[in-house]
């Protein structure tokens, strides 16, 4: 506990007063007020989490959290364990998804192996591995409630050192084979809905497959009972290294203030873990895009956010956050250049706020 703890204790509020003065120019900038919707939203955002007006990010990164799951052996993924390892190496060979976009948005990758079933012999992934791999959590716990605190650590970790040489925007990732199953897991614990609703086919599963999948998360709720009070509780019974690590992502980002996207399904799994801690956490969490897994639009609605894009995406990987900060740049140009009304010589008397309140 010697990270957790002061993590969540030194997470404030938004500056507020830089919010306001954010929106007051927003609204002063020549076009009718609130028509560049969400980039006017996270211009204003932005500035709340820098207490700075003008904006222009530097340093870009993605945390990519690679970890395996126990819950494999239950047929929930159409895909083989080994998998995680190989996509996993692959991200330092910069051909995987995440690798060509993040490169398009001029980003760069942290690769953390938290939890892969196997070695590395790979300077370029960082090794932080807590375990092998889980366990299978239709049978018992995923990990140690000591363990979850220290993959959480993990990710506290690596965020300060990230943020310490300089990085201003973060983005999340990961990859494991079986991730999904653990992510509606974790959805369904911590707001009460079915696995009916919420358990998709991942990576890609038939109608049968799918079904077996339902009930496997239904048999680890029943089994492990998490106690939807304690995020910590959730992530060790039916979590994953990867989602502990990539909750930690999100808390160390918000104490350092430091804007932070989620990507897709998994990784909202981890916000909403973070957002569960400390619900001031929500206010530095940019989401990217809507996953096409159905349990997103739930993750949505329970941390009350809205993601920018639908590209109906659910590659996993941090694939979504490139994307996002494509987007967040062009909203902090849309601030620090455009034109306001005095500059344009127009007297403006005649708008009128529609802005849905
Ligand atoms: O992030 C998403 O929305 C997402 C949706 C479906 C699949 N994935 C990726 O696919 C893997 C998990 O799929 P599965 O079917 O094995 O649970 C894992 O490596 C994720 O990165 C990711
Ligand atoms: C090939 C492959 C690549 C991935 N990237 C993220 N999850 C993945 C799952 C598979 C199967």
């Amino acid at each position: 506990m010697k990270l957790l703890k002061p993590t969540l204790d030194n997470i404030k509020p938004l500056d507020k007063d830089a919010v306001e003065m954010a929106w007051k120019h927003i609204d002063n900038l020549t076009k009718p007020i609130g028509s560049l919707g969400m980039l006017e939203e996270i211009g204003a955002r932005f500035a709340g989490i820098t207490g700075k007006l003008h904006n222009k990010v530097k340093k870009k990164n993605i945390v990519i959290m690679a970890a395996d799951n126990g819950v494999v052996e239950e047929g929930v993924s159409c895909a083989p364990k080994f998998i995680t390892k190989v996509v996993t190496e692959n991200f330092t060979r910069g051909i995987t998804g995440v690798c060509v976009l993040a490169k398009q948005a001029g980003a760069d990758l942290t690769i953390v192996d938290i939890g892969v079933d196997d070695d590395f012999n790979n300077p370029k992934i960082l090794n932080k591995k807590i375990a092998y791999g889980t366990k299978n959590i239709a049978k018992e716990a995923a990990m140690s409630y000591e363990d979850a605190i220290r993959a959480v650590e993990v990710g506290i970790e690596v965020v300060d050192k990230l943020v310490m040489d300089g990085v201003d925007l973060l983005g999340t990732g990961e990859m494991g084979i079986g991730n999904t199953t653990t992510s509606a897991a974790v959805l369904c614990a911590l707001s009460g809905l079915s696995p009916d609703i919420v358990v998709g086919k991942g990576a890609g599963l038939t109608d049968e497959q799918h079904k077996n999948k339902i009930n496997v998360v239904k048999k680890a709720l029943e089994i492990n009972k998490p106690n939807r009070n304690d995020p910590i509780d959730v992530i060790s019974k039916v979590g994953g290294f990867d989602i502990a690590g990539l909750t930690g992502c999100f808390l160390a980002a918000a104490k350092n203030r430091v804007p932070i996207v989620i990507d897709g399904f998994i990784s909202s799994a981890a916000a909403l873990c973070a957002v569960r801690l400390n619900p001031l956490v929500r206010d530095y969490i940019f989401p990217s895009h809507l996953s096409a897994e159905p349990g997103a639009v739930y993750m949505m609605k329970e941390l009350g956010l809205e993601p920018m894009i639908n590209l109906k995406m659910r590659l996993g990987e941090g694939s979504g956050c490139p994307l996002a900060f494509m987007i967040i740049e062009a909203a902090l140009a849309i601030v620090n250049e455009m034109g306001t009304f005095e500059e344009a010589n127009i007297v403006n008397d005649f708008l009128i706020d529609i802005r849905e309140k």
